[in-house]
């Protein structure tokens, strides 16, 4: 028997190796994804520990969209490999939630909020695609995480930015997942809710979940994360946000795009 087929799953979702030792939910090795002729992602590597809290930083256009869409699979590599749970993500990808950025999203689509919160249902749903009580009950009890639940009716149409954020990740929760992928989820939300998003995502940790975040925010890295993944097309470092997250590194990822007075005002450690 292959050791992938006597992986153990333990109470948590985490999973172990036969060896006892936990697997890398996320290990990115060597990945360049190019549009045109310039890589937007550069021979980037990665090693997303378990139960951990990541942000992706760097500048617009750094590519940190683009790895996590090469992650999933969305746009392909032109080298390098992805590994999820030490698995290629075609095999570990119902472990694995995504929620893309807000406006990726098409909000004209005539859909219900319960109906979007059921998508991520689709694995227990079964050939069919049946629908039962429990899984309505599933889902409105993911909107209630998200502090959404009496719009279950609503078109999505008809949300503001910071609802369908959390619609989104009511759909992510929904899928029940040990790893979360979500590009911005901050972006364009007021306070009450990015305080909701940051519960639940830190209740999902606390649940031995795994969640990377792209994330654009410096002033709330330290607060939020505990592991950083500065890129600016290349890797430019990666590690705990303690002695990563530090004012060389970022003027390293930004360059002359973030002013002294800026990582000043962070308190960072200079080294
Ligand atoms: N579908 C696409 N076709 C062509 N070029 C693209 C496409 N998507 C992204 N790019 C380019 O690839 C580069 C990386 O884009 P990406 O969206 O990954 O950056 P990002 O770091 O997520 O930026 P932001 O912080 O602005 O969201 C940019 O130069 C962008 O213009």
């Amino acid at each position: 028997m292959s050791e992938a087929a006597v992986e153990l799953v333990s109470p948590g979702g985490q999973t172990t190796n036969p060896h006892g030792s936990v697997e890398t939910p996320l290990a990115v090795q060597g990945v360049t994804v190019s549009y045109g002729e310039k890589p937007a992602v550069f021979s980037v590597d990665a090693s997303i520990p378990a139960e951990s809290m990541t942000a992706i930083i760097g500048p617009n256009g750094a590519g940190k969209s683009t790895l996590l869409k090469a992650v999933l699979g969305i746009v392909p590599r032109l080298s390098g490999s992805v590994t999820v749970f030490g698995e290629p993500f075609t095999r570990a990808r119902h472990r694995v939630a995504y929620v893309p950025q807000r406006a990726s999203v098409d909000w004209d689509f005539p859909t219900r909020v319960i109906d979007v919160v059921m998508m991520g249902l689709f694995r227990e749903l079964g050939l069919l695609k049946l629908v039962r009580r429990e899984h309505h009950k599933t889902a409105l009890a993911c909107l209630e995480r998200v502090g959404m639940v009496d719009f279950a009716q609503r078109q999505i149409g008809q949300l503001s930015g910071g609802q369908q954020q959390r619609v989104f990740l009511a759909r992510a929760l929904a899928q029940n997942a040990d790893l979360y992928l979500l590009d911005e989820p901050f972006a364009g939300v007021d306070a009450a809710t990015e305080r909701a998003i940051i519960d639940v995502l830190k209740s999902l940790k606390a649940d031995k979940r795994t969640v990377v975040c792209v994330h654009h925010d410096l002033a709330t890295v330290a607060d939020y994360f505990d592991h950083v993944l500065l890129i600016n097309v290349r890797k430019m470092a990666e590690g705990p946000v303690a002695t990563t997250f530090t004012g060389k590194n970022l003027q390293k990822t930004y360059g002359g795009r973030l002013a002294t007075a800026h990582i000043d005002q962070l308190n960072l450690s200079a080294a």
